[in-house]
């Protein structure tokens, strides 16, 4: 049996956006308090027991939302021409995160992104077979 440890962390930042071809008032410039759960898997453990340090995945986190807090989403690349659906923040997320953890003992597994407290969505990807 082979160990996997998932390590999950959660952080905010607060934000602005408007869909796009969206039909209903989120149309409209508004903003959230978005929640953001990164969720890394490791195959093993570092030489202290851990598979990968809370403290490493949350700077890697606040290193990209940092650059979202208190922003107009949709004046920002990729989203100025993406719409900031919580479905593409959240992949994109999982993409800045990947290029930050990922190495041949860790992986980021998943990120939810919550955009109210009663709505969220939870990407990943499925591993190439
Ligand atoms: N699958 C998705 N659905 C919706 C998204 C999205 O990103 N992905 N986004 C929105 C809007 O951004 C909107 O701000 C959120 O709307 P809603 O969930 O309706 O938020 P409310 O707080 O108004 O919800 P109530 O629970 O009805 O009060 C919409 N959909
Ligand atoms: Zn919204």
């Amino acid at each position: 049996m082979t160990a996997r440890y998932t390590m999950t962390i959660r952080t905010e930042f607060a934000a602005a956006h408007w869909l796009r071809d969206y039909d209903g008032p989120c149309n409209r410039l508004h903003g959230h308090n978005w929640k953001v759960d990164v969720e890394v898997d490791a195959s093993g453990l570092d030489e202290l027991g851990m598979g990968v340090d809370f403290g490493d995945i949350k700077a890697a986190t606040r290193e990209i939302t940092d650059g979202l807090d208190h922003r107009n989403l949709n004046d920002l690349p990729p989203f100025d021409r993406l719409n900031p659906t919580a479905e593409n923040i959240a992949a994109h997320l999982h993409g800045e995160l990947s290029e930050r953890l990922n190495d041949e003992r860790v992986r980021v597994r998943a990120v939810t992104l919550w955009e109210t407290d009663r709505a969220c969505v939870r990407y990943t990807e499925d591993e190439p077979a």
